[in-house]
């Protein structure tokens, strides 16, 4: 394996000093994020190519950050310091803006959770003009990018019904997934419920089906750590003499020779006053930005490669007007909506806060078994539903509304022609998406809870990222407007009654479901409206988009081989390039564009006399749908019901059931020389 963490002193001889930076590298990568140190293992596999990576952040070294609890703790070193302004679609709140500032970027930092998007939604990129960035032609690098290792306990698998396709992993990716060996009891309660309201549980859906309910695997190695860019590609690449990471320095600008071929970077330290003791540094082949959402728009903008009307106010000499560049800001929005069981099944996630025994159980296992509940990141299963499934009285309305709409209204009011062109063809995608049944619109992500965040997936609103005109260094502006297009609420509403829907299908019924917000007085459409005003949140932290990969001539920024219009020697690598958001956690989507990156750049510099080449020119085709079938599986429920316990010794093993019955993990035998104890009439302990 080359998975490796690394000591702190390791860590700090591996960043280079700024006194020994060469004039020249080949390849200049912006960012040592998630993107970047991927395509900068890539890039020096060839060992006569030498690559520099310059990042913002250092190294987080703090061994909780491997840790499965890390999932749900955003270090704020880790993270920019940025908030959006305020959002009129949501009650004029503010929202916090996620972009990471670490070496390993957000990969360091994330939920864990890994799964992809559906094959409609990558489809949706090729047909804005993009071949080869289908699912088909993208499915070669998430396999690349990715192994899955049967997870360590088949009980819990068996008993929770966790089905996988290895074929649709690769074996020897650098990023580690797998499924932890713990699962709530109330999950599979919930999958069940799921099947009684139109929302069949998929085998797999990894393959291209992440619609409905389904299973999705952690980035976890065997021993339940983080599997990320740093450890999976940084570390086992570090020795190699032909790859440089600065680190704690910013980008400022990428400058230009007379024939608008990108040809250096300045760099100053972090932490040193804006724009000043900059020190620049050469790239012989390409730079390549992986700044991520926020800054790769921002460092185009400095770089005059943006608005003109931006540019011009912020006096910034225009290299090349492409207005796309920190447009079409996409994230995935979140309504809260919350409900409680009144005889939830024990244990439930909540257990960890309110039974101490059952607490002190779970630490204990993690500690000596490293499983357990404390395995856990932030979850593995998801509803990701079919308009058509949420409202099937009502969204063709929705998509009729959203059709009759002139784009401009609801559009930044900077959108130019094209822009608009491009955001028509959007539509056009979307509303085909929210008439399909094998795409998701709306996340709900579950684990045994009765709460939970709404996610909207597909949303018609655009935001932006603007540099600031009176200060280009200063962190840029970001307007995501949320909810602005009044569709976006309208599919906020059908996902809260669906929700409700859910929560009163008949296998829910054992955990008597109570709603708490909205509200069950709240059932007007101008009720709901309401609710998802004051309850949405602008992220859920895959912000994305803002170079778009789509034509020229549809307001986009790169070209299908990721090189920025208008110039020769630069491209993107990062999350920017999305067209359009698909409607999954970005993680394992980034690998895949990451790896392709790669593989184009190296493929360029390859082909004689075509370096770092001015970017083709494209136009919209449509292409063909991937097809993959689905499959369901049924779950059966636990009958365990909420109990509480004071005392119980140290367990070595729990079983979900009675000594001899069978329980949720299956019949409870205890191996010698343990023999089983009743510690109360739900589970026992192998003591
Ligand atoms: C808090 C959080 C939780 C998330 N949870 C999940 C999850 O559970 N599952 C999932 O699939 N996805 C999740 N995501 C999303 C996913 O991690 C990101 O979409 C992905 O990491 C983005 O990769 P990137 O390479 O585009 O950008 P990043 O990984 O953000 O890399 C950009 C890098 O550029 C550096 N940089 C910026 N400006 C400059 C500059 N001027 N000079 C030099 N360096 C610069 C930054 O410091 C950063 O390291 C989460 C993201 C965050 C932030």
């Amino acid at each position: 394996s080359p998975r490796t963490y690394l000591g702190k002193d390791e860590l700090l001889r591996r960043q280079i000093d700024p006194g020994s930076l060469k004039s020249a590298y080949d390849y200049i990568i912006v960012g040592g994020g998630q993107s970047g140190l991927v395509i900068a293992n890539r890039l020096s596999e060839d060992t006569t190519k030498t690559v520099l990576v310059v990042e913002y952040g250092t190294f987080d070294n703090n061994p909780s950050q491997v840790e499965p609890s890390s999932a749900t703790s955003y270090p704020p070193m880790d993270l920019f310091n940025v908030t959006s302004v305020p959002q009129p679609g949501i009650g004029n709140r503010t929202g916090t803006v996620y972009a990471a500032a670490v070496v390993g970027g957000g990969s360091t930092i994330n939920g864990m959770l890994f799964e992809r998007g559906s094959a409609e939604d990558y489809d949706n990129w090729e047909k804005l003009g993009n071949a080869g960035w289908g699912f088909s032609g993208l499915l070669p690098y998430f396999k690349k990018s990715t192994t899955f290792n049967t997870p360590i306990d088949p009980s819990v698998v068996a008993d929770a019904n966790i089905t996988w396709d290895t074929s649709v992993y690769g074996t020897d990716g650098p990023i580690q997934a797998t499924y932890p060996p713990w699962v709530w009891p109330g999950t599979k309660i919930q999958f069940k419920a799921f099947s009684e309201v139109g929302v069949p549980t998929q085998f797999e859906a990894a393959g291209g089906n992440s619609y409905n309910a389904f299973w999705v695997p952690s980035n976890v190695d065997a021993n339940g750590r983080r599997s990320y860019a740093r450890n999976e590609y940084f570390d086992p690449a570090q020795s190699r003499p032909n790859l440089s990471l600065l680190v704690n320095y910013r980008v400022n600008e990428v400058l230009f020779s007379s024939t608008k071929r990108a040809q250096s970077v300045t760099i100053q330290a972090r932490g040193t006053a804006n724009g000043a003791s900059t020190i620049t540094v050469n790239a012989n082949t390409e730079i390549v930005l992986c700044a991520g959402w926020l800054h790769t728009p921002h460092i185009l903008q400095r770089s005059g490669v943006g608005p003109k009307a931006l540019l011009t106010a912020a006096g910034i000499p225009i290299l090349s007007d492409l207005p796309g560049v920190g447009s079409n800001l996409q994230d995935h929005p979140a309504a809260f909506i919350q409900f409680t069981y009144k005889t939830d099944v024990f244990p439930n996630p909540s257990s960890l806060q309110t039974n101490a025994t059952f607490a002190a159980w779970a630490q204990q296992q993690w500690t000596q078994l490293r499983e357990g509940p404390l395995s856990l990141t932030t979850g593995n299963s998801l509803g990701t539903i079919p308009l058509t499934t949420m409202n099937p009285t009502g969204y063709q309305a929705i998509i009729s509304k959203a059709l009759a709409q002139t784009p401009a209204t609801y559009l930044p009011k900077a959108y130019t022609a094209e822009q608009l062109a491009g955001f028509v063809e959007q539509r056009n995608l979307l509303t085909a998406s929210y008439g399909s049944s094998t795409n998701g619109i709306f996340e709900i992500p579950f684990n045994g809870g009765a709460s939970t965040a709404l996610c909207l997936d597909k949303p018609m609103s655009r935001g932006t990222v603007t540099l600031k005109t009176t200060d280009r260094y200063a962190e840029p502006s970001v307007d995501y407007n949320t909810n602005v297009n009044p569709v976006d609420v309208d599919l906020t509403i059908s996902a809260a009654r669906f929700y409700r829907t859910w929560m009163a299908a008949p296998s829910m019924q054992q955990l008597g479901p109570t709603e708490l917000t909205p509200g069950t007085t709240l059932t007007t459409d101008a009720q709901l409206n309401t609710w998802v005003s004051g309850s949405m949140s602008s992220s859920t932290a895959h912000s994305c988009c803002t170079a778009a990969m789509m034509p020229q001539n549809l307001g986009g920024v790169v070209s299908p081989d990721l090189l920025v219009y208008g110039v020769t020697g630069l491209s993107v690598g990062d999350i920017s390039v999305i067209p359009l958001i698909p409607a999954t956690h970005t993680c394992a989507t980034v690998y895949a564009i990451a790896e392709k990156a790669a593989d184009l750049i190296k493929a360029r510099a390859a082909s004689p006399g075509n370096p770092g080449s001015t970017s083709s020119t494209t136009s919209i085709s449509s292409t063909t749908s991937s097809t993959t079938s689905t499959t369901s599986s049924t779950t059966s429920q636990p009958t365990t019901t909420k109990t509480t316990t004071t005392t119980a010794p140290v367990p070595t093993q729990t079983h979900w059931g009675q000594c001899g019955g069978i329980g949720w993990q299956g019949p409870t035998v205890c191996a010698a020389p343990f023999t089983c104890k009743v510690s109360n009439p739900y589970y026992s302990q192998c003591l």
